[in-house]
């Protein structure tokens, strides 16, 4: 299988002087094409770092990050792919989604930073359409406020932006944890099938195991910035090899 993204010793340092925060320790692996790689760990251990690494928000202290083999980061310079290639769903649409913004506004937003044509292309309101229908959304929708919808209605809006540009790797940070157990499974599906239909990549980012038992091929497990296992879920799940995994499992276990 080919990489898509590849990380490279990389290290994440916040603050200066006496107040350093070491996020991420020499961090190295794959995520490959097609795959729905989970980061699991408690908090604090540097998940929410790494994707935003990935997405662009954050520059690494050191190391590299290769996306489709080439450089994701040149000196603290995000080298964006193609415009929209790259998107994220965040944990809670309720402040991920701009109150003054119409629905419509805030699916479309992402085009802005693709060429006009495209823009053209991708925005067009036949395409809207469907996509808003297919993340199970109404056409009148389009037209309210976000806070016109319920948790789950929101998570659907913000998984619509995040497809409109058709990327093809997506990192989702903890996108369902602020949402009721019955709506949390409905979204679950719909990144499952959407995952499908358009060949998508998914850094899934969770504090749930049964949620990256569901959803995932391969799993890390993060542990104070660093990686301390990964491999594929089942047997990790099954045969966990590091303490800390063990200790996390049996700690899930009980809240799940
Ligand atoms: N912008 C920042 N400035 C300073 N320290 C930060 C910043 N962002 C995160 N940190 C620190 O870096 C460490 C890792 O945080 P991070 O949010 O990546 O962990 P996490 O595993 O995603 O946690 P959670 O599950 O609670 O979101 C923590 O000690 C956190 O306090």
């Amino acid at each position: 299988m080919t990489p898509l993204v590849q990380i490279n010793h990389i290290n994440k340092i916040y603050g200066k002087r006496k107040a350093v925060i070491q996020a991420i320790k020499d961090i190295s692996l794959p995520i490959y094409e097609g795959e729905t790689l989970g980061l699991v760990g408690e908090s604090g251990s540097g998940k929410s770092t790494l994707g935003k690494l990935l997405i662009g928000l954050e520059p690494p202290t050191s190391g590299d990050i290769s996306y489709r083999n080439n450089l994701l980061w040149k000196k603290k310079r995000f080298m964006r792919p193609s415009p929209g290639e790259i998107q994220t769903v965040f944990q809670d649409p309720q402040s991920s989604l701009d109150p003054r913004m119409r629905v419509k506004q805030i699916i479309l937003e992402p085009l802005n930073a693709l060429p006009d044509q495209e823009r053209k292309v991708k925005g067009s309101l036949e395409r809207l359409h469907t996509l808003v229908k297919r993340v199970g959304l109404k056409i009148e929708h389009l037209e309210r406020y976000p806070h016109e919808f319920s948790g789950g209605q929101r998570q659907r809006i913000a998984i619509a932006r995040a497809l409109v540009t058709e990327p093809s790797f997506i990192v989702l940070d903890e996108p369902t944890s602020a949402l009721d157990v019955s709506v949390q499974a409905q979204v679950l599906n719909l990144l499952k099938e959407l995952k499908q239909e358009n060949q998508l990549t998914y850094l899934f980012i969770s504090h749930n195991m049964s949620v990256i038992r569901y959803m995932c091929d391969r799993m890390a497990v993060m542990y104070k910035g660093e990686i301390v296992e990964i491999g594929e879920t089942k047997s990790i799940l099954n045969n966990p090899k590091h303490d800390y995994t063990k200790m996390l499992l049996s700690s899930m276990l009980k809240v799940n």
